[in-house]
């Protein structure tokens, strides 16, 4: 694949100028939405989406692309598209990855989940966003299992199809797919997600319903992650952050000899024991109410015993589609004595995919693979049945203010919670004031809230050199992708103060080279030649080197900025903290550019910086 364009207007006359544009890769696996009638049956038909799609003006905008010459920079052309401008002045432009043979997805195995991920991990760089096409009747399980596979995940994935062929005049695929495409594009929601008839789910949260209604998936026990109505509105307090700050990477080894065991009234012990036999390692039994069992029945208890003591994971999850198993009864407590572990309000498809990817790992132990079906890997269950959110009343200063403006109602506070929070945010992190981030985040505030400016308090403290706050931030989960109005991410802004401050024209020298315009300023309008200047006394030969802005050729300019050349991100980091080739810098800076390269490198390679999970 291809390289990225320059969102700006240095393309000559201003017509020729860009909007902003962001990329999504769309993965297309098969489903009925790319499938066509042959002997009066529907079955997937090989490149006809693409060449479809781009007849369609709402999902490809010819004259943008003839325009701004969009397949010069953006390859394979036959395999790119542009969406129309979006009501935040976006363009998505999405490049089509088919697979062959498409398959309906009832033919999906876990070889394929192992395909889909490792395509996601290839292009992970180049793309802000995932697409996925898919046949809706095992998507809810593909979706369950990449989110457990995909580890340390950034950027969201969104699987996506329809009930009806996208070709028919009557159909669901358009919508899903736009849908899908406007979200992955322009919101940095880092999970795997499925979007259908207008809604967005958490992926290991969703179940098919109805085979025949164009809302096929519900969610049943967490809300959606948002809703697509006049505006795309995303629940926030929702989306699920990571608290480790690891690369991302794809985890393929996936455990095949686990099932799923339905109870119902007269099973027999020997059913029982058939399944439950070698070679099965793990088995998702799907009980009664919440989480019931006969208890009456000792043959049926003494094989599960049997089992789970052999070394069998069986974990409990409920037949009902809505609720959690509790041990509340004493026909579920018999099964907890029996050695099965509580699957809490797991879907049966989470907890199957969960269970392969748990018992896949070899380096843990059998309790600690229990332990880990019982904890919250990716906001899969809710494990803290009694957890309560924290209320707004915990932060007195939002009482004192709304207090002075006479604000009562709950909903009110919300507003203007959501109005102060991530300003007071920003402030705390330029100030390094990890307490009050504590407090704000112990309101319910989402860190990754920004500014008006777009800037989340990791922009602020990765631009202010606060490296404890920055090392906090990513610790809570915070993402280092999103964007600000400036187009900038916090590890844009981190890499490029520790380069500039640090003097390193070398490092300066590649970002340039990547199309990083130097003489582009920052939030605080300061441009990495004026920052070395500020902090380095007398005219440096760096700034003499970049102040004047070599003018590329048109051709150059379209296509001039590129993800960073392979490394440039980890910036080479001198061990020590002092660089003595930049006496002149202070202490402190010297240090703080240290870590921060440290902190740059470390998200690009693990080994060198762990936050456990
Ligand atoms: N609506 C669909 O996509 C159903 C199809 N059989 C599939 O799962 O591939």
């Amino acid at each position: 694949m291809d390289r990225r364009r320059v969102p700006c207007t240095c393309l000559g006359s201003p017509e020729l100028s860009t909007d902003v544009e962001t990329r999504v890769l769309v993965i297309n696996t098969g489903g009925t939405i790319g499938m066509v009638l042959h002997d009066g049956v529907l079955s997937p038909e090989p490149n006809a989406l693409v060449k479809t799609l781009r007849k369609l003006p709402i999902l490809h905008d010819k004259k943008y692309a003839e325009k701004t010459k969009l397949y010069e920079c953006y390859k394979p052309e036959d395999k790119t598209l542009v969406l129309p401008k979006s009501k935040l002045d976006k363009r998505v432009v999405y490049t089509f990855l088919e697979y062959s043979p498409l398959l309906d997805s009832s033919n999906m195995t876990p070889n394929d989940w192992t395909t889909i991920g490792k395509d996601i991990e290839k292009y992970y760089q180049e793309y802000d966003g995932f697409v996925v096409l898919h046949g809706t009747d095992t998507m809810a399980y593909t979706a369950s299992a990449l989110s457990f596979m995909c580890e340390n995940l950034g950027k969201p994935v969104i699987l996506t199809g329809s009930q009806v062929p996208i070709f028919e005049t009557r159909n669901d695929g358009r919508d899903n797919l736009v849908g899908a495409l406007l979200i992955a594009g322009q919101f940095n929601i880092p999970e795997v997600c499925l979007y259908f008839h207008h809604k967005l789910y958490r992926g290991n949260r969703v179940t098919k319903v109805d085979s025949g209604s164009f809302k096929a998936f519900a969610s049943p026990n967490l809300p959606p992650l948002a809703n697509s109505e006049v505006d795309i509105n995303i629940n926030w307090d929702t989306v699920w952050r990571p608290s480790t700050i690891s690369k991302f990477t794809v985890y393929t080894e996936m455990n095949h000899n686990v099932g799923l065991l339905r109870l119902f009234p007269g099973i027999t012990a020997d059913t029982v024991k058939a399944f439950l036999k070698a070679p099965m390692e793990g088995v998702i039994l799907e009980t009664y109410g919440s989480g019931n069992a006969p208890d009456n029945r000792p043959d049926l208890l003494d094989e599960i015993h049997k089992a789970t003591k052999r070394g069998l994971i069986m974990v409990n999850c409920t037949q009902c589609l809505r609720g959690t198993v509790t041990i509340s009864y004493a026909t579920g407590q018999a099964l907890s004595k029996a050695g099965v572990v509580a699957g809490f309000d797991m879907t049966p498809e989470a907890a199957l995919s969960k269970l392969s990817y748990v018992l896949a790992k070899q380096d843990l132990s059998l309790e600690e693979k229990k332990e880990m079906m019982s904890r919250n890997l990716r906001g899969e269950m809710m494990a803290d049945v009694q957890g309560a959110k924290l209320s707004l009343s915990d932060s007195r200063f939002i009482e004192i203010i709304a207090r002075t403006l006479s604000i009562g109602c709950k909903e009110e506070l919300e507003a203007l919670r959501d109005a102060l929070t991530p300003t007071l945010a920003c402030a705390a992190a330029k100030n390094g004031d990890i307490e009050a981030l504590e407090a704000i985040r112990d309101m319910g505030t989402d860190l990754n809230k920004a500014n008006y400016d777009g800037r989340t308090p990791l922009h602020i403290a990765a631009c202010e050199g606060q490296v404890n706050v920055v090392e906090y931030l990513l610790g809570k989960g915070v993402s280092i992708y999103a964007k600000d109005r400036f187009g900038d991410t916090p590890l844009r802004n981190a890499i490029l103060l520790s380069l500039a401050t640090s003097g390193d024209l070398e490092g300066l020298k590649i970002w340039k080279l990547a199309g990083v315009d130097m003489a582009t300023s920052g939030y605080d309008e300061k441009t990495p030649v004026e920052v070395v200047e500020g902090c380095s006394s007398g005219e440096s030969s760096l700034s003499l080197e970049l102040s004047p802005r070599k003018r590329l050729s048109a051709e150059e300019e379209r296509c001039a900025s590129r993800p960073p050349p392979e490394g440039a991100g980890a910036v080479s980091v001198s061990e020590s903290d002092r660089d003595e080739t930049k006496p002149d810098l202070c202490k402190q800076c010297q240090m703080t550019i240290a870590e921060l390269r440290r902190q740059a490198l470390a998200l690009s390679d693990p080994a060198s910086f762990k936050v456990s999970e």
